[in-house]
């Protein structure tokens, strides 16, 4: 089990430049199967989740060619072959299931393993990436180990409008659109900077896709992908976590932010603990002046709220770092997450560090904040942002603080413990139960 330790109560103070996002570069690198021309891509971070997917991609015999020391990665999947019975995918990742159109449209066949739920934050649905590859004319059985996808010939064009706006079904569709014998249309998108990144990309590769960052889009089958070069973009979950950190500590961090037009509504969702965000020549920094505090409503019998859902709400992923200030700042706030069932079970982690957060139901957590904190060992539930967070408050109190199991956090944030300490955090792993 990794563990982090982290001394808390140093101020975080410096520039920092964020890595790329982890549900961007992962459709991306599943994206590179639909083309037999070399790929390369620029600012690829050594996380957990990337290296399972280049794993995969050598097996098949793909060509592979890393360096994360620049970030620069050379893809070609020329010689590759896959065999539904041998080959498995990655489990324990969402992701994989982004593997599935690339392989349908190059070799008939693919898989989903059993296990490609991701972060435990609740049911992580796959009955709508089935309807998808069904749609586009898969045949779906059940296997001992996951389930096995066939498919004659090219993918069949359709029109789809999904029970909600999932991420990864969106860039499912539009994997198996691409290559698809005519038009496709969606309806209910998701549009997540993370999609809008990857639409991108496809379209670089030489995807006919309309309606780039919108609830609808059309995509005109083509019959073969180009290659080419791609830089990813600053991850908006690393500069928030950034950001979060130095509020949280009573530091003064700035983090570099060439999208700032992506924040409106995280910088009022920041003001709503004290916290203001200044966006100025390419960087942004929070600013708290005196202590964190909660901003009353005027409206009576409500509290302050921070909700979450599919874009342009407030990303889920986001609300565990605003859990965090909540438990530091002066006030209560409600943190209402409309997607997942499951991703608010861990209040009784925060109560071991004296914080007061009451689970009201499956979706909604309140914070009673402002208590006096003190350090605690805590057990971090398999969801990487809730790693973060707990991070987060053990950073902000005085003394020694442990955060078991706290390995996802690598499957997103490339160095953390490295990049946190050379803003002046005492943090490191340790190896251990
Ligand atoms: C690899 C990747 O990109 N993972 C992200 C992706 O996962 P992922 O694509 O799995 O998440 P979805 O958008 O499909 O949503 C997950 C679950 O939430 C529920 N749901 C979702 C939307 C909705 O309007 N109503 C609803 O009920 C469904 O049960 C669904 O199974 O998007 C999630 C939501 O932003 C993020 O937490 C994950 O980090
Ligand atoms: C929940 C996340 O990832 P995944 O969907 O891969 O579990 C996340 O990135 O916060």
């Amino acid at each position: 089990m990794s563990n982090l330790i982290v001394h808390g109560g140093s101020p975080l103070k410096g520039r920092i430049v964020p890595s790329a996002n982890k549900n961007a570069v992962l459709p991306i690198l599943c994206a590179t199967l639909l083309t037999r021309e070399p790929v390369r891509l620029h600012g690829v971070p050594e996380i957990t989740d990337v290296k399972k997917i280049l794993e995969v991609f050598r097996q098949l015999g793909s060509s592979v060619s890393v360096d994360f020391g620049t970030g620069v990665l050379d893809l070609h999947h020329q010689n590759t072959h896959f065999d539904p019975a041998k080959d498995h995918l990655p489990e324990e990742m969402r992701s994989s299931i982004m593997l599935v159109p690339g392989l349908m449209a190059r070799f008939g066949a693919a898989r989903i393993e059993d296990d490609v739920k991701g972060c435990t934050l609740g049911a992580r649905e796959i009955d709508p990436h089935v309807e998808v590859f069904e749609r586009f004319g898969a045949s779906v059985d059940r296997a001992a180990d996951g389930l096995l996808l066939k498919v004659d010939g090219k993918l069949r064009h359709n029109d789809h409008w999904t029970d909600y706006a999932s991420v990864t079904t969106t860039e499912n569709f539009v994997l198996c659109a691409a290559l698809a014998d005519g038009t496709s249309t969606l309806m209910n998108a998701a549009s997540e900077p993370h999609v809008q990144e990857f639409c991108q990309f496809m379209q670089m590769l030489g995807a006919k896709l309309e309606g780039l960052g919108t609830s609808r889009l059309t995509i005109h089958g083509v019959d073969r992908l180009g290659g080419g070069e791609f830089t990813f973009a600053e991850d908006f979950h690393e500069i928030v976590t950034f950001l979060a950190l130095g509020a949280i500590t009573g530091g003064d961090v700035r983090v570099k932010n060439s999208q700032p037009e992506q924040f409106p509504l995280i910088d009022r969702t920041f003001a709503k603990f004290g916290v203001q965000i200044v966006h100025e020549d390419g960087w942004s920094r929070s600013v708290v002046n005196g202590k964190l505090k909660v901003k009353e409503p005027f409206t009576r019998n409500i509290l302050q709220k921070v909700e979450a859902a599919p874009w342009p709400y407030l990303p889920v992923d986001l609300l565990p770092i605003f859990v965090a200030l909540g438990v530091k700042a002066e006030g209560s706030v409600m943190f209402w997450n409309k997607v997942y069932d499951g991703a608010m079970g861990w209040t009784t982690e925060l109560s071991k560090f004296g914080a007061h957060a009451f689970l009201s139901d499956p979706h909604r957590m309140v914070t009673f904040g402002g208590k006096p904190l003190t350090p605690a060992e805590v057990e971090s539930p398999y969801i990487i942002r809730v790693a973060i967070a707990l991070l987060m408050v053990a950073a902000s109190i005085p003394g020694k603080s442990v955060i078991h199991n706290a390995a996802p956090v690598r499957r997103a944030h490339p160095q953390f413990a490295e990049n946190i300490t050379r803003l002046g955090a005492r943090v490191e792993w340790v190896e251990g139960d």
